[in-house]
């Protein structure tokens, strides 16, 4: 068939001279944000899988069929300039960097993610299931709202993992962390919806810059203490490390710094970009696990006879050979993402022409993989909506339909740590608490992630 151009492109609805789809954004609210994405997507899907949205003159296409999202998960690799907003904290670190950049410093990650380190967390991730759990044994209600609990304890768990800043022995200076690293998102996703901020003329005078540039010097003055420490603790001692053993992930990075030739900028920024990307991906995560399996408790029975036949009537911790045999769990998590990626859509620029359905795109082109719905796409059955751990049996394990962790070559690089802090996590509290919950009340928002906004209340019962 003729090949048509970028202009022929069916628009959303509301399309307006100069700003475009702009003035549907206004009036920043995270549960706006989401609703408005929503009706996005679902518009795309309507319409024949391809749609453009207008950030002022230039096109978001939107796309959620299979087909097509391998297309531009292949051919485009830039990320799009809503990631520079925020650069003033993560800088080139790998989340935002350009493609050049990152290309060098993700081989250098890369050497840091292996399976050894992975190993050496597993007694973080053990006693961090542990304290979680005690803790919702000692809360004392009954029925309530998880979701803090849970971000706290991934939050602390990133800490220990990634730099060694042990929570319990600074208090305070993690809460000071703690409220800004939730502060920071908000500010920066306020100057991407006010959206004439996004000129950084105007953004310079702005009152949004001030509190912003507040809160990341506290971000950057932390990391920066905590690694100039580290260091000098790594050069000042023989550092004898034994296979397994835990180290947090800046030793290996700062090894590397030397070696490849990292400066001690660089190594803050991919250790604040670390902390960022795992802050609170895994929290929001489990809050929709818990949501899901409180609402199907057959199900939630299964994951718990498993559990019972691996590790037995005991509160061991869960070992390496356990996380293998804890196939129904792994099933679980995965459709826990499929259903709630926290992450529903990814901006790409692509770098060369590209043909999309009918269309010719131009090199330059910004396409949005709407991964919410390609999660739901009739690929994956008429039971797309249903929560159903079960047809993991007769899926690839990753298959092509499936993009929790990203799309192309940028793909998560804490995918297996993810994986491994989640299982844990349930494991732990599933074996102690029977959930339940209503998941029919759920409602979403969203800012930087997809997160629940209201409804994600749980009811606990000790387990005999
Ligand atoms: C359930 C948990 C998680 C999910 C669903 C998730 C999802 C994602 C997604 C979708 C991306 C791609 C973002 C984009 O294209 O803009 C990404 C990138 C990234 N994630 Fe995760 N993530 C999770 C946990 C983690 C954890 C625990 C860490 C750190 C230990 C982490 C660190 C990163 C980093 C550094 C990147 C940038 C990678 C690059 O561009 O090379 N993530 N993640």
């Amino acid at each position: 068939g003729r090949m048509r151009s970028v202009k022929d492109l069916p628009s959303y609805p509301g399309w307006l001279p100069v700003i475009g789809h702009l003035h549907l954004l206004l009036g920043y609210e995270e549960k706006k944000l989401w609703t408005v994405f929503k009706q996005i997507c679902d518009e795309a899907t309507r319409r024949g899988g391809v749609m453009a949205f207008y950030l002022g003159p230039s096109a978001l296409t939107f796309v959620s069929d299979p087909e097509d999202v391998q297309l531009v998960s292949r051919y485009c690799q830039e990320k799009h300039y809503m990631y520079d907003m925020a650069k003033p904290w993560l800088g080139n670190g790998l989340l935002t960097a350009d493609t050049a950049t990152w290309k060098i410093t993700r081989k250098v990650m890369n050497l840091a993610f292996t399976p050894q380190m992975l190993n050496g967390f597993m007694s973080v991730f053990n006693s961090q299931a542990q304290r979680l759990t005690t803790q919702f044994e000692d809360n004392p209600e009954r029925t309530f709202v998880p979701h803090t609990m849970l971000t706290i304890n991934n939050l602390e768990t990133i800490c220990l993992t990634s730099i060694a800043f042990d929570p319990q022995k600074h208090k305070e200076l993690f809460e000071r962390y703690r409220v800004a690293i939730s502060n920071i998102f908000a500010l920066l996703v306020q100057r991407f919806l006010r959206f004439w901020l996004q000129s950084p003329f105007i953004y310079k005078f702005s009152k949004l810059k001030t509190q912003t540039d507040m809160v990341i010097k506290d971000l950057h003055n932390l990391s920066n203490t905590v690694i100039q420490k580290r260091k000098a603790i790594i050069e000042s001692k023989e550092h004898l490390v034994k296979e397994d053993q835990f180290r947090p992930l800046m030793d290996i990075i700062l090894e590397l710094s030397k070696e490849k030739g990292l400066s001690d900028r660089q190594v803050r920024e991919e250790m604040d970009t670390i902390i960022f990307g795992g802050h609170d991906t895994t929290a929001n995560t489990l809050t929709f696990a818990l949501m899901l399996l409180g609402s199907d408790l057959e199900k939630q029975e299964k994951v718990y006879q498993e559990i019972i036949e691996v590790m037995g009537h005991s509160d061991r911790d869960v070992e390496k050979e356990d996380l293998l045999k804890l196939v129904y769990l792994e099933k679980v998590i995965k459709e826990t993402l499929r259903l709630y990626p926290i992450a529903p859509a990814f901006p790409r620029v692509s770098t060369s022409e590209l043909k999309i359905k009918t269309y010719t795109f131009p090199a330059g082109s910004t396409f949005v993989v709407d991964a919410f719905n390609l999660h739901r796409h009739s690929v994956w059955g008429p039971d797309a909506e249903e929560f159903k751990p079960e047809r993991w049996e007769k899926l690839d394990s990753w298959p092509k339909e499936y993009m929790p962790f990203g799309v192309g070559r940028r793909t998560c690089i804490g995918k297996m740590y993810a994986m491994m802090s989640m299982k844990i996590s349930l494991a732990h509290l599933l074996r102690r608490f029977k959930v339940t919950s209503d998941i029919s009340k759920l409602t979403l928002k969203m800012d930087s992630l997809l997160r629940p906004e209201s409804g994600h209340v749980i009811t606990l019962e000790l387990r005999k």
